[in-house]
């Protein structure tokens, strides 16, 4: 049985939380979750408890927190699963992850799918083009560093707009709630110069869409998906949180799961 502790009680990390409680992931238990701001009545605690505790530590709370707190999970010995995977467009996160101790980095592959094939294809020879075209609600897609006149276009756009086109370590950085599936798409064809990401705000857009396009030595590939929005949290996407207990299940099972 491995001891889970959740790091952030938001649209995923309490839905993950819960079932963990709930003991709906066989092989895992809950230890507990990291939250200062609550824990939606499920136990809480400190996460100097939860290193002290947990066998494994799932972020689920932002990019900003997996660069504070990954680097202490995997110094404890303990193993982390990141959620907000656009953080490892930070070169030195990802080197002081993977220097910092004892403990393993899964990632999880979040809203999109497709990953196993691009890193089967990828290790057969380099892709030429990727890409991929995120399609979501415009109001999650305003960021801080916009301009007042960018935001309002985008809030107010009546059509599908593109907001952003650019290499996805840029766009996975720009969009930190909205395009770590870009990341994630990189890290798995392993060349964040290849691929690029597109993000288009559409208010008709009532499912999140991530169309992703490969082409190069392995042959031609193309992923769509269509997440429902989660009702916690609209940027995010509904499924979300069951790909982060199907990889707990994963971790917790003795054999059996895709690789
Ligand atoms: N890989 C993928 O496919 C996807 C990745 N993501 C990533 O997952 C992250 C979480 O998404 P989601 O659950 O929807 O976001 P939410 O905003 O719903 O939840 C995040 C939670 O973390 C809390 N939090 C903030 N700071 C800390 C901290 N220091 N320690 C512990 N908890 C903290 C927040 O509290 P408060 O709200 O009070 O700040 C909030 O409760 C996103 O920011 C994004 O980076 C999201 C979707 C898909
Ligand atoms: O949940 C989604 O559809 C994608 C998302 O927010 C992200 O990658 O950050």
């Amino acid at each position: 049985m491995i001891s889970v502790a959740v790091v952030g009680c938001g649209a995923i990390g309490g839905v993950v939380a819960r079932a963990l409680h709930e003991g709906e992931v066989v092989g895992a238990r809950l230890a507990g979750v990291v939250d200062p701001n609550g824990t939606r009545g499920l136990p809480g605690m400190s996460l100097e408890e939860a290193l002290a505790a947990a066998d494994l530590v799932v972020e689920a709370a932002g990019q900003a927190v997996l660069a504070d707190v990954g680097p202490r999970v995997v110094a404890a010995g303990r193993d982390l699963l990141v959620v907000s995977v656009g953080a490892l467009t930070d070169d030195a996160l990802l080197a002081r992850l993977h220097g910092a101790g004892d403990g393993r980095v899964h990632l999880v592959s979040g809203a999109v799918g497709g990953l196993d094939m691009l890193r089967s294809a990828a290790r057969m020879g380099p892709f030429e083009t990727v890409r991929i075209v995120t399609t979501k609600k415009p109001a999650g897609l305003v960021q801080p560093w916009m301009s007042a006149a960018e935001a309002d276009r985008v809030r107010a756009t009546d059509r599908p707009l593109e907001v952003r086109r650019g290499p996805a370590r840029e766009i996975a950085a720009a969009f930190p709630r909205s395009t770590n599936v870009a990341a994630a798409v990189a890290l798995a064809v392993g060349d964040w110069d290849v691929v690029e990401a597109v993000v288009v705000a559409d208010p008709a857009a009532s499912l999140t869409s991530h169309v992703i396009t490969a082409s190069g030595a392995a042959g031609e590939y193309r992923f769509e998906i269509r997440n429902r929005p989660s009702p916690d949290n609209p940027t995010t996407s509904q499924v979300v949180p069951y790909a982060v207990l199907r990889a707990i299940g994963d971790l917790a099972a003795p054999s059996g799961a895709f690789r």
